[in-house]
C-alpha cells in the first residue's frame, strides 16, 4: 500500500509550530525513517497519520484513501511506540490479539494468529505471561506482534528501540526490518539514532522546523547532503569554512587545498565537508592536499581508530577514522572535498 503526504500542514493550536508544507510518498513496502532535531515534527507526522491528532490541511493518502477525517480505527494501520503500551492486565496472548478483537475476528481464529505473530517474534513460550514479567526487550517484541497480526496497511514506528540498551537495540532493529519486508509493510519510523535511519530505511526524511530539508536514500543524505543542517546530522564529518582561491582551489587560512570548486568565482565563502573515513594517515611528502599537525585526541573503538587531528595554523580539528592514528600528517583526496554554500 502505497502512502503519501500532499502537502501537509498542522499547527498546534494557538501557535504557528507543527508541520509545514510536507510533501513525501511512500512506494508500498517501504520503510522510511523520519530523523531531525527534537522539536522538528517527525512525532506530529506520525500522530497526523494514525489520527491521533486532527485538523490537518493538505492530504494524507494510504492506498488511494485520503485519511482526512477518517477515525483512526477504520484506518488499518499498525502502531508500535517507544514505551510498550501494553495492557497490563491482559495477558501477552490478549495483547497480541486486542487489534484483532477490535476488528470483531472470532475468538479462535485470534488466538490462532496471536500465537503465530507470537512465534515468529521468537516469544511463543511467553504467551500467557503478562507484561510485567517480561524485559524491555520481550515488551517491544509484543508490540510488534500486535502491530502486525492484524496485517496492516501501513505500520508506524514511533522510536521503538530508544528505551532499550544497545545489545537488544540491534538484534531488535533486524528483526523488525526482516518481518517488516516480509510483510510488506509500508512504514514510518520516527528515530533519533541516525545509524538507526541508515541502517533500516529504504529512504530518509530528514526535518527540520516542521519541514522536510531533503528526502532520499540514506547513501544520498550521506555522500550529497544538500546543505550544512543535513551534514550535521547525517553521519559524522569535518565541516570548516574557506575561501575559494582560484579554479579548483581553497584556503582555510591554514592549508591550500585543491577540490572541485565548480562555478565558484575567487573570493567566494565556502564550507568544506569531508566525511571521517576519507582522511588518509601519515600519507607520503608529497600526497595532494598534506597538512601537518598532531592528535589531539584519539577513541579507540576496537576495529579503528577515530581521532582528532589538529592540522597547524588550525582552531578546529579534523575528525578522522583509520586502523591506526597518524603520528604527524593527515591528507584528503580532492574528490572526497565537498563544497557546501556558506
Ligand atoms: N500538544 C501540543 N501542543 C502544542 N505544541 C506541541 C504539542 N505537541 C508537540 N508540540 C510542539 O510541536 C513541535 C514538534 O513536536 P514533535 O513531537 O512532533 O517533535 P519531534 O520531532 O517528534 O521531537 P522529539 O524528537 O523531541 O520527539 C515541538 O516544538 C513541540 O513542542
Amino acid at each position: 500500500m502505497s502512502l503519501s503526504f500532499e502537502q501537509v500542514g498542522f499547527q498546534y493550536r494557538g501557535t504557528s509550530i507543527g508541520v509545514h508544507d510536507v510533501s513525501l510518498s511512500l512506494a508500498s513496502g517501504e520503510l522510511v525513517a523520519l530523523i531531525g532535531p527534537s522539536g522538528s515534527g517527525k512525532t506530529t507526522l506520525l500522530r497526523l497519520t494514525a489520527g491521533l491528532i486532527s485538523g490537518h490541511s493538505g492530504r494524507i493518502v494510504l492506498d488511494g484513501r485520503d485519511l482526512s477525517g477518517m477515525p483512526v480505527h477504520e484506518r488499518h494501520i499498525g502502531m508500535m511506540f517507544q514505551h510498550y503500551a501494553l495492557f497490563p492486565h491482559l495477558t501477552v496472548l490478549e495483547n497480541v490479539g486486542y487489534g484483532l478483537k477490535m476488528a470483531g475476528v472470532e475468538a479462535g481464529a485470534r488466538r490462532k494468529k496471536s500465537q503465530e505473530m507470537l512465534d515468529l517474534v521468537g516469544l511463543g513460550q511467553l504467551a500467557g505471561r503478562r507484561p510485567a514479567q517480561l524485559s524491555g526487550g520481550q515488551q517491544q517484541r509484543v508490540a510488534l506482534a500486535r502491530a502486525l497480526a492484524y496485517s496492516p496497511q501501513a505500520l508506524l514506528l514511533d522510536e521503538p528501540l530508544s528505551a532499550l540498551d544497545a545489545s537488544i537495540r540491534g538484534q531488535l532493529r533486524d528483526q523488525i526490518r526482516q518481518l517488516q519486508q516480509q510483510f510488506g509493510a509500508t512504514t514510518l519510523l520516527v528515530t533519533h539514532d541516525q545509524e538507526e535511519a541508515l541502517a533500516m530505511a529504504d529512504r530518509i526524511a530528514l526535518l527540520d522546523q516542521g519541514r522536510v530539508l531533503q528526502y532520499g536514500t540514506p547513501t544520498e543524505l550521506y555522500e550529497n547532503p544538500l546543505n550544512e543542517t543535513v551534514a550535521r546530522f547525517v553521519g559524522l564529518s569535518t565541516i570548516c569554512t574557506a575561501t575559494v582561491c582560484g579554479e579548483g582551489e581553497i584556503d582555510t587560512g591554514y592549508a591550500r587545498l585543491r577540490c572541485d570548486t565548480g562555478a565558484r568565482a575567487p573570493g567566494e565563502q565556502v564550507k568544506l565537508l569531508v566525511r571521517p573515513e576519507h582522511i588518509e594517515a601519515d600519507p607520503p611528502l608529497f600526497a595532494v592536499n598534506r597538512m601537518e599537525g598532531h592528535v589531539t585526541l584519539n577513541r579507540y573503538l576496537g576495529s579503528f581508530n577515530r581521532y582528532d587531528f589538529m592540522p597547524h595554523g588550525a582552531q578546529q580539528p579534523w575528525l578522522g577514522e583509520a586502523r591506526s592514528a597518524p603520528a604527524d600528517a593527515i591528507a584528503v583526496a580532492p574528490e572526497h572535498i565537498r563544497l557546501l554554500a556558506a
